[in-house]
């Protein structure tokens, strides 16, 4: 099934942490071929491009800083520590557009830095679990607009999805016998289209799968330059810039997750291909980057390899790359850091060979070491996901948490004094954050304190106005009695 393809190759221990990043890998041909009501490719989770080049368009080398800033055998490497991800633009980041050969693409209008939260938005359509056929429902109860936005979304009708049987099977139960032939037909290729449309656009949505009206407009690489994931935290699908981005390049994500990854080019057009229809021609397809293959292959060994040594497993032929040591698995650990860097893929595998790298280096005793690599873990998350993670943190399995394993083992080891904390700079955002609260603040104040003026100006008035008020009453009650007395004694008057 495509969801057991996210953990394959994984570090073993790491396989529970990123549950929430989209973990359904796309290339279920072969188990969709035998379903009926068709499980879904996925778009999956994705990882990012690192120096300079990217799929045909940019290939600039604007990344270069935190590439070797994430690259730990760097002669000038240094462990990056936390960033200031940038400030939210208020513009739009992006457009859709017409792109040659691919359909409709989304394209940056202005540079986007890493880090950035590009999308973030809620399905338009979500089914609960992974059965094709249970779109059509959800998708009849759609206003006009979103099924305007729907049906602009791109159709698919991969050969692997027997759409026509599904829909077929769905309309047994619901089949109105009033129903002619030529009715039948229409309905049935009207739920070919849905399905077909949601076949190819939909990401992994919590337990359920969802497509969305700008996210599924995304299109592949597998050197991608951003991140999608289902934040379960602020229950949106979220995609972050995982390198900087220059206007005019093509925002696109990976289809292939977890161990697609490590697919060679060959696997990844099958894969692509059976799923989606097309054939990629990115920069790691087109092995502009040299050696992308043979790369990939020595990652998934070495993934593999050192899954295999934290359950204390040995080397046999089909996993030759088992370290036979910890200092040899922490060596492999950070060469498959390097390999990954240099391959572009720069999110959720990267966050798992860090955290690798790091538990090894703690095992070995090497404090400052292991801290490095949790602090870069850090990153690379924060890059890919943001800082609204609390579902991570409450899971235990994010990056924050392992850092404060690693700082109680270094307080526990007697390297940091007791009340040491782990430095973590304000963001820029929470600089804002604060600064806006603090003017907040003042204005409040502000606001109260002229409020009450004016209240003690208006009871200050009110008062004169009531002082004036009275006596003008004396005025003419003293007015009124001394007519009356006039009136009585008319003889006195004057
Ligand atoms: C999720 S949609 C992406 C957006 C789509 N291009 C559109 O017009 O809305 C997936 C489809 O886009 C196209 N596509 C995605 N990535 C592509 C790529 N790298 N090269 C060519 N076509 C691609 C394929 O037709 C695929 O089935």
């Amino acid at each position: 099934m495509a969801t057991q393809m996210a953990t394959e190759n994984s570090p073993a221990n790491l396989n529970h942490i990123y549950f929430f990043v989209n973990s359904q890998a796309a290339d279920t041909a072969r188990d969709a071929a035998h379903n009926h009501s068709p499980t879904l490719p996925t778009l999956s989770r994705s990882a990012s491009p690192s120096a300079g080049s990217s799929d045909g368009d940019s290939g600039s080398g604007s990344s270069s800083s935190s590439n070797s800033a994430l690259n730990p055998l760097a002669a000038n490497f240094e462990p990056t520590g936390y960033v200031t991800p940038p400030v939210p633009a208020a513009s739009k980041l992006y457009e859709l557009r017409e792109i040659g050969g691919k359909g409709l693409g989304l394209f940056a209008i202005s540079f986007i830095p890493i880090g950035t939260c590009i999308i973030a938005e809620q399905p338009l359509l979500h089914i609960h679990e992974n059965a094709l056929h249970l779109a059509w429902g959800p998708y009849c109860r759609l206003s006009n607009a979103q099924k305007k936005a729907f049906d602009a979304l791109h159709f698919h009708k991969s050969n692997h999805l027997h759409l026509e049987h599904a829909s077929r099977l769905n309309l047994i139960d619901h089949t109105d016998h009033s129903l002619d032939a030529e009715d039948v037909e229409e309905l049935v290729q009207d739920q070919v289209r849905v399905m077909g449309t949601f076949a190819c656009n939909n990401f992994q949505c919590g337990k359920g799968l969802a497509v969305f009206a700008t996210t599924s407009h995304l299109n592949h690489s597998c050197v991608p330059n951003v991140h999608h994931s289902y934040n379960p935290t602020i229950n949106k699908q979220t995609v972050y810039a995982v390198r900087d981005i220059q206007p005019v390049e093509e925002l696109c994500t990976t289809y292939l997750g977890g161990q697609g990854a490590y697919y060679v080019r060959a696997q990844r057009i099958e894969s692509l291909r059976n799923n989606y229809g097309f054939t990629c021609a990115c920069a790691s397809c087109l092995d502009m980057m040299g050696q992308s293959d043979g790369r990939r292959e020595l990652m998934s060994a070495i993934a593999c390899g050192l899954q295999v040594f934290q359950y204390g497993g040995r080397s046999i032929d089909a996993v030759p790359f088992v370290p036979t040591s910890p200092v040899m698995a922490l060596k492999q650990a950070e060469d498959l850091i390097c390999m990954l860097v240099q391959e572009g893929i720069l999110s959720i595998e990267l966050c798992k060979a860090y955290r690798m790298a790091s538990m090894l280096a703690l095992g070995l005793g090497e404090f400052e070491r292991a801290r490095d690599y949790a602090v870069n873990e850090a990153e690379v998350e924060r890059n890919c996901l943001g800082t609204k993670l609390d579902d991570l943190v409450k899971s235990g399995a994010g990056a924050a948490c392992w850092s404060e394993k690693v700082r109680e083992a270094m307080v526990k080891a007697g390297v940091l004094p007791l009340e040491a904390k782990v430095k973590k700079p304000k963001t820029a955002q929470k600089k804002l954050a604060d600064k806006l609260r603090r003017q907040q603040r003042t204005a409040r104040k502000a606001a109260e304190k002229e409020a009450q003026i004016k209240a003690e100006k208006d009871a200050g008035k009110e008062q004169k106005a009531a002082e004036k008020r009275a006596k003008l009453e004396a005025q003419r009650e003293e007015e009124r009695k001394r007519k009356e007395y006039d009136a009585a004694f008319p003889g006195l008057k004057g």
